[in-house]
């Protein structure tokens, strides 16, 4: 079993027993009283590069990160700092985010805000827009043909911004042939753990121009940035470096280009 498949199971069986608690019909009602989404395209189209600033705790690969006690605080550094978007982590068991995390995050920031988690589901999606959530993270490894189209439909239907991941050459052409305008390229092999550095390089020139490109993991400083900029980039994701610097603020103006 790869390190996915552990994790997604893990995720279905918490999913459970939401469901058990909750019924969707619950979750969807709760609907009525959300804040329309924020649409992150016009940002992420603008010209530069934009930084989207991510809330993790932990990772399977790094272990613990940082303590993180407030979200809240931490994303309106990130915002303060420039940052185009916020990716909240709401995986529990092995990166220690919540829903919580989100709706704390979304009602602190006007920034679009991203649910970063494992999406088997259409309750995820519901949950997620039912959270605050502004966009919704699809993993084209961790989904079906079937199931990633109609997740994508739902969560469009939602009115969720969907970033598709994708980290090879095969889930590159998955996530292009469904007409993602938002396409996430993972350095992350989360089936191994492994980072490739070179991965964004070699799958941009399979997405059309008129996606809006992300490079995601293992980013470090405006340089690493600037060369995936220089690669097709129009955003990158970033977790572990930003978490980890004491002046988060300091840390996204700088990766910006906007620092120094
Ligand atoms: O902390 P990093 O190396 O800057 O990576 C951030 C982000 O790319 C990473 O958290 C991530 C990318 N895709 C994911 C899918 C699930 C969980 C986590 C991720």
């Amino acid at each position: 079993m790869s390190v996915l498949d552990d994790i997604v199971a893990g995720v279905r069986a918490d999913l459970a027993e939401r469901e058990a608690a909750l019924p969707l019909a619950d979750v969807r009602a709760a609907l009525a009283d959300v804040d329309p989404p924020r649409d992150p395209m016009p940002h992420l189209r603008a010209p530069g590069s934009s930084v989207i600033a991510e809330v993790k705790r932990r990772s399977p690969s790094k272990g613990d990160l940082a303590d993180i006690p407030d979200p809240a605080v931490l994303a309106k550094e990130y915002a303060a700092g420039g940052a185009a978007a916020i990716s909240v982590l709401t995986e529990q068991r092995r990166f220690g985010g919540s829903l919580a995390d989100l709706r704390a995050v979304r009602a602190a920031v006007d920034v679009p805000v991203l649910r970063k988690d494992f999406i088997v589901s259409s309750y995820q999606l519901v949950e997620a827009r039912a959270a605050g959530a502004d966009l919704a993270l699809l993993i084209v490894a961790a989904l079906s043909g079937d199931e990633l189209r109609r997740l994508h439909d739902e969560a469009r239907e939602l009115g969720l911004t969907v970033l598709v991941e994708v980290h090879d050459e095969a889930e590159t052409e998955r996530a292009v042939e469904l007409g993602a305008e938002l396409v996430g390229v993972n350095a992350r092999n989360l089936k191994t753990l492994e980072i490739h550095a070179d991965t964004f390089g070699r799958l941009a020139p399979l997405v059309p121009d008129d996606r809006v490109k992300v490079a995601e993991s293992g980013i470090f400083s405006r340089s690493d940035v600037e060369r995936f900029v220089g690669e097709g980039a129009r955003a990158v994701l970033v977790g572990e470096a930003l978490v980890k610097d004491g002046d988060p603020q300091g840390a996204v103006r700088a990766m910006t280009g906007a620092g120094a």
